[in-house]
């Protein structure tokens, strides 16, 4: 897997990242939503560098000019609920993208912190030989990730794999290495060192799903 740890370099990401982190600000649910999103345009800038490319001309008013365009078929799959403004934020730059979605959650054993997850619904055009974002804030675990990728493939195999997130854990990177291809890029804002208990990340932000759109039962 190919890491790109995007706040390695110092840019008004930071600013975003903090505000999602601060047990303060990150009650502002609309801020948090809208920070997401704003991560997810700059990842996802970040991540077209890595596009394929063809030349094209532009008719101006005046005249012509030769332009580089990407040419990938893009299909952009996020996972439910949290990856929602992530999925925006993506979509905000690819606007001729596909789109896809996938849920994704903990079904815990009881009295136990154990978990396993449970894909249950899956709308998505063909994947097949196009190129695929996965879009989920929060690597924690990586059991997610990988859970999904196992459904999306019945549907077919993507022919370039981006996954986009905003945290990452060291041990959640580690164990999607794993499981996805070897040319897969992963476009992550931020790593932290940590896992607790509940397999959440430390420091981390708290719950991106609750924090976006409120406690669920
Ligand atoms: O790497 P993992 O250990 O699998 O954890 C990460 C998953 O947890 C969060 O979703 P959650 O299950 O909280 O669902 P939600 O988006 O509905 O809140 C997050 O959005 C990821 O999908
Ligand atoms: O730290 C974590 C782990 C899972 N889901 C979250 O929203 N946060
Ligand atoms: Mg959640």
């Amino acid at each position: 897997m190919i890491v790109h740890h995007i706040s390695e370099e110092n840019s008004i990401l930071n600013k975003f990242i903090s505000e999602i982190r601060d047990k303060n600000i990150q009650k502002d649910s609309l801020r948090f939503r809208r920070n997401i999103e704003r991560i997810g345009e700059i990842l996802g800038y970040e991540l077209s560098k890595k596009l394929s490319y063809t030349s094209f001309y532009v008719e101006t008013p005046l005249g012509k000019k030769k332009q580089q365009l990407s040419y990938n078929n893009i299909v952009l799959c996020s996972i439910l609920r949290a990856g929602l403004p992530l999925h925006q934020g993506l979509l905000n730059y690819f606007d001729d993208a596909e789109n896809a979605f996938i849920s994704a959650f903990r079904k815990h054993t009881k009295n136990s912190n154990d978990f396993e997850i449970v894909v249950e619904y899956f709308a998505s055009p063909k994947i097949e030989g196009k190129t695929l974002f996965i879009a989920d804030p929060m690597l924690a675990t990586g059991q997610s990730l990988v859970a999904v990728y196992e459904a999306i493939k019945k549907n077919g195999i993507p022919k370039e794999l981006h996954i986009v997130s905003v945290i990452g854990s060291k041990e959640g990177i580690a164990f999607i290495e794993k499981h996805f291809p070897k040319n897969t890029h992963l476009w992550i804002a931020t790593i932290d060192d940590n896992l607790n208990d509940k397999g959440y990340i430390v420091p981390g932000l708290g719950d991106a799903g609750d924090l976006a759109f409120g406690e669920k039962l």
